[in-house]
């Protein structure tokens, strides 16, 4: 590759999304948040009334999503058949579907290419459970951020509650877990460190100290 991808996976909640924006502003590089993407799937066959139980119906959906990423200030927005759907994306019952289309092998594997293609010049960070491991496995340098499952779900209940929404302490930290669950235990891709990943911790470190870690082990790379 003549330009860097530098993969961040992790557990829900991790700080992984945060980071990758934060990276991707201060070296101008794409970005791909591959979890959104598998959340479009599951948003769209809900729209269509498609049952989700149903692999083939949904990997036919996911394999010909009508998906534009706009960049806006504020990160990414994202417009499925030329509607922004941003909002109705972050709600934790469209991450727990999303979880769950996730472990489908034919889903996975039509979400492939698409992924790739946003590795382009000048750079991409990309976001997600499998972009070190599978998705660009030569990637340049790979993050693990992780973070205990309370402190994760305190972070989304926080998150929720500024954006006005509404939230349930208990119900997320029970949602996290059993995604963390999910996303483990698959045959296909499971969340787990590259071998060559930097873990990262972030329980007891703030968003700042977190990128500063990356951006250090970054520049002892000579990648940036
Ligand atoms: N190290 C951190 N310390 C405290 N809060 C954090 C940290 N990293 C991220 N957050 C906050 O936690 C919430 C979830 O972070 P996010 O980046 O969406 O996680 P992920 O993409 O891994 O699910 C956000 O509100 C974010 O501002
Ligand atoms: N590369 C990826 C990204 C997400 N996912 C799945 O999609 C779900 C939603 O991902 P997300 O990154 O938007 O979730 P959060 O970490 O933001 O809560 C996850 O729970 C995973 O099951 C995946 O399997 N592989």
């Amino acid at each position: 590759m003549t330009y860097p991808v530098i993969t961040i996976d992790g557990p829900s909640g991790a700080g992984k999304g945060t980071l990758s924006l934060l990276l991707a502003k201060q070296y101008g590089f794409h970005l791909l948040d591959s979890g959104a993407i598998y959340r479009l799937g599951a948003l769209a066959a809900k729209l269509l009334d498609v049952n989700i139980d149903d692999e083939s119906a949904v990997a036919n959906i996911c394999q010909y999503l009508d998906v534009e990423f706009e960049p806006t200030e504020s990160g990414v927005a994202v417009i499925l058949n030329g509607q922004d759907v941003s909002q109705s994306l972050r709600t934790e019952e469209i991450g727990m579907m999303a979880s769950t289309i996730a472990a489908y092998p034919s889903v996975r594997e039509a979400l492939v290419e698409r992924q790739r293609s946003f590795a382009r010049n000048p750079g991409l960070i990309a976001d997600g459970r499998d972009m070190g491991t599978t998705i660009f496995p030569n990637a340049n340098a790979k993050i693990f951020l992780t973070a205990g499952a309370e402190d994760r779900a305190k972070r989304r209940y926080n998150q929720l509650m500024e954006a006005g929404c509404e939230a349930d302490y208990s119900q997320i930290l029970a949602d996290i877990e059993q995604r963390d669950l999910n996303d483990a235990g698959r045959a296909v891709s499971p969340l787990a460190p590259a071998d060559d990943a930097l873990l990262i911790d972030s329980s007891t470190m703030g968003i700042d100290e977190v990128c500063q870690t990356v951006v250090s082990h970054l520049q002892s790379l000579k990648i940036i």
